[in-house]
């Protein structure tokens, strides 16, 4: 039983995909009904075209064909048409001593697209994953109870550095006014190091008293001296073996101590006081200070080679009043932690907040944070307003009282009759014209009105005449 030949050209036109067939001169003999759909135009439109005419009114690009006849072998190349993207294998066949190119094209454009939608859903799940873990690591800092609030270009740079030496095990000076966020920093730099597991150790040099602090850094020995613990004490160097050991105000450091301290920074050991055994310390040292340690060396307060050693990378975390949009934030952020802490629904109402965000703050962040507490505490209405703010904060400002001021003297001016409060108001416009003026004739030019009137109401109202 035989499959008739003619029903072969109709099987073909059932494909799904294109047939298309060429001589060897690249001249189109034979297409699939497909074949003219992918190319958008019926059979009389390329039957007896070449390849090169096709391809010049734009139906593909590049033509397999002419690759194919060029380099007589298979060739595969995705092309285009319309819009849509195909992959066209050319090959040439023999058929009774006659060569062609058959030309079989498969439209990929879905293809192409669902791997490009599964890129993007790639991307996607990269970037969601990224948030989460973001939003996991606020969380933990919420755990923590302390966040650090800071969006000005001021305190991203400090704290982009901050991240990019957190990892070295360099030692690190914080500088920066009282306040600030020394501490706060020196914690993070712990938290973002490989040191993060073993303890944080912090000491502020200035709050302990000048006899004590070798004892307390680097411990002593039994017996050690009279009245000493009978077992020894542990110092904090110890402590915070395998961590970072955090020195606070470190221009408040004896200088008697200073080259012990040199010493633990180049030879990373110590003695403890009574000891004769050199004992190691594997730690980081960050330091702190508010003062000018340079101007210290100078002053021969602090010695130089100390300094240089504490100086290897210095961050200085900028003054509140130079980095003015963190004020809101922050003044939002201890508002939220203060009111849940006293359990009272209280919020700023819009002239306070214009004018915290005002002020200098001198004590900085912890100014801040400790005048919002306050707030909060003695605020009697739920709303804190201008009248609650402290006196240092109302006389500094300028602006915003201003214009409360205004505000208020337009309300005692709206408590008086239509007549009086017009006549204020004209009063208050003449005084004004003639400061600004000088004389009543550019006065009452400037107001639009005679120099007679401009001088009758100067009479009326008692106004120093100028002229
Ligand atoms: N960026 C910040 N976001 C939120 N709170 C902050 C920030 N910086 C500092 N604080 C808070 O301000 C207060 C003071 O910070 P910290 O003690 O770290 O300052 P400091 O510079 O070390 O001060 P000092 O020089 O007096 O030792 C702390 O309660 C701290 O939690």
């Amino acid at each position: 039983m035989n499959f008739p030949t003619e029903h072969f050209s109709a099987v073909l036109n059932h494909l799904n995909d294109g047939v298309f067939i060429a001589n060897t001169k690249g001249v189109a003999l034979w297409v699939n009904d497909m074949s003219t759909k992918q190319l958008g135009i019926d059979r009389t439109g390329i039957i007896g075209k070449t390849v090169e005419e096709l391809e010049s009114i734009g139906l593909f690009t590049p033509s397999v064909t002419k690759i194919v006849l060029k380099n007589r072998e298979t060739t595969t190349k995705v092309q285009t048409s319309k819009g849509r993207q195909y992959l066209a294998t050319g090959l040439l066949i023999k058929l009774e001593n006659t060569e062609y190119v058959l030309v079989h094209v498969k439209d990929i454009t879905e293809t192409v697209k669902a791997s490009f939608k599964l890129e993007k859903t790639e991307a996607l799940m990269k970037q969601y994953w990224q948030q989460l873990q973001e939003m996991k690591f606020t969380q933990k800092k919420e755990n923590d109870g302390k966040l650090i609030i800071g969006k000005s270009k001021q305190h991203t740079e400090m704290f982009e550095l901050m991240n990019r030496v957190a990892s070295f095990d360099a030692t690190v000076l914080l500088n920066g006014e009282t306040g600030v966020g020394k501490s706060m920093i020196a914690e993070e730099l712990h938290k973002k190091s490989t040191r993060s597991d073993k303890p944080f150790v912090q000491i502020n040099c200035s709050a302990i008293p000048e006899t004590l602090m070798e004892s307390e850094l680097f411990g002593y020995m039994k017996g050690a001296f009279t009245g000493s613990n009978s077992k020894g004490k542990q110092g904090l160097v110890k402590k915070a073996d395998g961590g970072t050991l955090f020195l606070d105000e470190i221009g408040e450091l004896p200088l008697q101590l200073q080259p012990k301290l040199l010493h633990l920074l180049q030879n990373k050991s110590y003695i403890p006081i009574g000891g004769t055994e050199v004992q190691k310390a594997d730690i980081r040292i960050v330091t702190a200070t508010n003062q000018n340690l340079l101007e210290m060396v100078k002053q021969k307060r602090f010695r130089e080679d100390l300094y240089y050693r504490l100086n290897v990378i210095t961050i200085t975390i900028p003054s509140l009043k130079d980095r003015k949009d963190d004020i809101l934030p922050l003044l939002y952020h201890y508002l939220g932690i203060f009111k849940t802490k006293y359990t009272r629904d209280v919020s700023f109402s819009k002239e306070a907040v214009e004018l915290l965000q005002d002020y200098d703050w001198p004590g900085n962040i912890r100014e801040l944070e400790n005048t919002v507490e306050r707030l909060v505490i003695t605020s009697l209405k739920n709303v804190i307003t201008l009248e609650d703010l402290p006196d240092k904060i109302l006389n500094e400002s300028t602006t915003a009282i201003d214009q409360h001021q205004q505000e208020n003297n337009l309300l005692q001016l709206k408590n008086q009759s239509l007549p009086q409060y017009m006549e204020s108001i004209e009063k208050k416009l003449i005084e004004n014209a003639l400061n600004e003026h000088g004389t009543t004739r550019k006065a009452a030019k400037s107001l639009g009105i005679t120099q007679s009137s401009i001088s009758r109401r100067i009479k009326k109202y008692h106004l120093n005449n100028l002229d």
